[in-house]
């Protein structure tokens, strides 16, 4: 936090100064311009591949029928006298979070911007670290389908440092979302009283529960899967079958031998399924695999975590293409709140229109504004309706 919090000075005090400095320290690259022009954006979309292209159009329409079926229509009711309703109204300028210090990440940038668009936000900014200063051409192709407002070249904390304040060359939005590692959320936490955001997106966590229907070899290359996102990942295998726990060891254990991987795995022994989605919900992980006979039955039980995959369904596949979003809390954050929705980007304008309320109701505010105090908020009701 104090680290992250000399970062974010730094970008306050020093503007686009102090972005260009801290890229070339932490990210090694030497910026010219910090926001990629159309043409620079253009030129890497274009040498992206042709079945790239078509891969991220074929999930940008599943991504988009997910997010479709979620966005809420606005109502229009009343009672006793009085109409009321709720306008829901997209924030107007949001800014992505795109990680992309040891991997990149175009599909993150779909899970973002696709629930953005759908809502109506009208503003979408994107910060993601680039590679010596050149635009990743899937991120480029994504960004141009969004119609993003700019691309700005620059990771990590300086990065939510500069569309939280705003720099001579970042827009200041008013909600930041996204995913990245620990410099990344804490950044996001400092400055969430001068902005919006998302919650706490941080290194990928992952746990599965298994019974004795499970392919050990598939739980393995799982929990490998998501250790591919670095050294931070969190990987945990729970089950009550002795069997299978000691065969999903055993593979770990000869896979280990001799290979310099850096991923960690925890195996938990339960004493029967109800146990083990106990357990799951204690740690509240980020991904929970349900990779049982009856999945349907154990998500019931499930009270925290961002989205299961239910039976034979790899993690993965909700990384990519199923239509949930990979935009999920970590670090318990899925005891309060789930994985990014439509919803990140409306508000709820309430209104409404009290034409003839009905006489209990107004005696009622009046009884009760007189309890607290307010004499006047009772006169400003009673003058017009009694
Ligand atoms: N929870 C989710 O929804 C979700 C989704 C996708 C990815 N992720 C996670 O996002 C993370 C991406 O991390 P990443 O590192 O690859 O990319 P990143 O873009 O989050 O972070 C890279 C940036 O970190 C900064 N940085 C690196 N070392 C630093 C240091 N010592 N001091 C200050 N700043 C420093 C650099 O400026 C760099 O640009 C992974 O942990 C992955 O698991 C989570
Ligand atoms: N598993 C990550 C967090 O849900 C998302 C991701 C992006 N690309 C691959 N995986
Ligand atoms: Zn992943």
């Amino acid at each position: 936090m104090d680290k992250v919090k000399e970062i974010v000075n730094q970008v306050i005090v020093r503007g686009d100064d102090a972005l260009i400095e801290l890229t070339s320290k932490f990210d090694k690259v030497k910026l010219i311009n910090l926001n990629a022009t159309i043409d620079e954006l253009r030129e890497a979309s274009d040498s992206l591949s042709e079945d790239v292209k078509i891969s991220i159009d074929r999930i940008w329409d599943q991504l988009k029928n997910f997010h479709d079926s979620v966005k809420p229509p606005n109502i229009g009711g009343g009672r006793d006298g009085i109409y009321f309703g709720i306008i829901w109204r997209a924030i107007e300028k949001v800014g992505i979070y795109v990680p992309g210090g040891l991997k990149s990440y175009p599909s993150t940038l779909m899970m973002a911007g696709i629930p953005a668009k759908v809502a109506g936000v009208s503003e979408i900014y994107v910060c993601s670290p680039s590679r010596n200063g050149k635009v990743d051409p899937a991120l480029a192709y994504v960004a141009l389908k969004l119609g993003v407002k700019s691309m700005y070249k620059v990771g990590g904390a300086q990065a939510i440092a500069a569309m939280a304040f705003g720099t001579k060359t970042v827009t200041k939005v008013d909600k930041i979302v996204g995913p990245g590692n620990l410099f990344v959320q804490a950044a996001k936490f400092l400055v969430s009283d001068k902005v919006g955001i998302d919650g706490i997106e941080g290194p990928t966590e992952l746990v599965i529960i298994a019974d004795d229907s499970a392919k050990p070899e598939l739980i393995v290359k799982d929990l490998m899967a998501q250790g591919e996102h670095g050294p931070s990942t969190f990987l945990v295998f729970i089950s009550w079958n002795d069997s299978l726990l000691e065969k999903v060891n055993g593979i770990l254990e000869s896979l280990s031998k001799g290979n310099s991987s850096d991923m960690n795995f925890y195996l938990v022994k339960a004493k029967d399924q109800a146990d083990a989605v106990d357990i799951a919900n204690r740690i509240s992980p980020e991904h929970l695999s349900l990779y049982v006979r009856n999945p349907r039955e154990l998500l019931s039980l499930v009270r925290n975590t961002g989205a299961v995959s239910m039976g034979y369904t790899p993690p993965a596949i909700i990384d990519y293409a199923a239509g949930p979003n990979h935009i999920l809390p970590t670090n318990g954050w899925s005891r309060f709140r789930g994985g990014i929705t439509v919803y990140d980007f409306l508000k709820p304008i309430m209104y409404a229109d009290a034409m003839s309320p009905s006489k209990d109701l107004v005696r009622a505010s009046i009884t009760l504004a007189k309890y607290e105090g307010f004499q006047i908020h009772g006169e400003s009701i009673g003058e017009r309706y009694e």
